[in-house]
């Protein structure tokens, strides 16, 4: 069963920062309002642990969202980007990045795949996580549970083979502010961390059928620069038509950065983060993306890839990396030892 929120004492500081923020506020009116309450952590009964809401200064700045206009990219054939360099200002992307990374539960998914005869194990090259459920069902605002969204009713066990997660306020809050500025709506929240430079994501495009056609997915940068390669599908090879690489298109994302890709763009073109040596990429590296899946198929896809079977990883600050994260029991005498 779904829990209800738990409630988390405010700290008195917390409280007195948050009004004279409101007063500073004042001056300038937030393109988005957007309500974040800063006692309850968000919890359900699929989260490993709950999480806090956005710290008040992150979740005021947010309401300003975007720093600069989006540039638009189609100078090239089937190509639709709107580029936000950045979207979230400079002055909050770094908390951001921190509080994420620090808050959200991640899963180092691993998979079998089948080439011809032969099966090999995969293990997805970075961190993920990810929250939501398709356009069929929607979660009580009461307590987190899934119900159909045209009869308002529990759906069946069986619907899902995973059980959907609701995005946790820190998350929905950037959602809503992305939905005011792309005129587009989403019902799911992937997240991806990259640790280091060996952490990637192949050429691939978010084509799937269950993103209908055309879909709009605004991704997120957050942490350090990597580049965003995009090149062109090879049109299928033919006497008159030799097969051609075209010269990829190199986005350096920044942190703070978002680029919504639209239109013809996904059954177009094909997308990845390559592996890279030194500098920045060695710092970790947190990527949203926000997309609107229409069929349960897009639901198990997602939960598979992103969550899986395995353990829960959460960032350890002493240590500076992701380690295995798994409920300790605080009984009287753990915490008097
Ligand atoms: O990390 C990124 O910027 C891209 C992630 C991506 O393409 C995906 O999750 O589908
Ligand atoms: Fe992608």
């Amino acid at each position: 069963m779904p829990s209800t929120p738990v409630s988390s004492r405010v700290p008195i500081v917390s409280a007195v920062l948050r009004s004279m923020q409101d007063a500073f506020s004042l001056a300038k009116k937030p393109k988005v309002e957007v309500e974040v309450s800063v006692r309850d952590a968000s919890s359900h009964s699929t989260y490993p642990f709950p999480v806090p809401q956005l710290p008040p200064s992150v979740a005021d700045a947010l309401g300003f969202a975007p720093a600069v206009e989006g540039k638009a990219i189609h100078d090239q054939p089937d190509l639709d980007l709107l580029y936000f360099q950045p979207y979230i200002a400079k002055d909050i992307e770094k908390d951001l990045f921190e509080f994420l990374r620090q808050e959200l539960f991640f899963y180092r998914v691993e998979y079998r795949i089948k080439r011809g005869s032969v099966e090999t194990q995969i293990t997805t090259p970075r961190y993920t996580t990810v929250f939501g459920v398709d356009e069929t069902s929607r979660f009580s605002s009461t307590d987190g549970s899934v119900l159909d969204s045209k009869t308002n009713k529990p759906v069946p066990k069986d619907r899902y083979k995973a059980q959907p997660r609701p995005l946790p306020g820190c998350l929905d809050a950037l959602r809503i502010v992305t939905e005011g500025s792309t005129s587009e709506t989403y019902n799911f929240c992937l997240v991806n961390y990259y640790a280091n430079g060996s952490d990637s994501i192949s050429y691939h495009s978010d084509d799937e059928r269950f993103l209908g056609p055309n879909p709009a997915i605004a991704s997120f940068s957050l942490g350090a620069k990597r580049d965003f390669l995009m090149k062109h599908k090879p049109a299928p090879p033919s006497a008159t038509n030799p097969p051609e690489e075209g010269k990829p298109l190199k986005l350096p994302l920044a942190s703070g950065d978002m680029i919504l890709m639209r239109g013809p763009t996904q059954s177009n073109w094909l997308h990845s983060i390559p592996k890279r040596k030194g500098g920045e990429s060695e710092k970790g590296r947190i990527n949203i993306t926000f997309r609107k899946a229409i069929t349960r198929g897009g639901t198990d896809n997602y939960y598979n890839y992103n969550v899986g079977t395995g353990g829960v990883f959460r960032w350890n600050p002493e240590r500076e990396e992701m380690m295995p994260w798994s409920p300790t029991v605080h009984t009287e005498e753990t915490e008097l030892a």
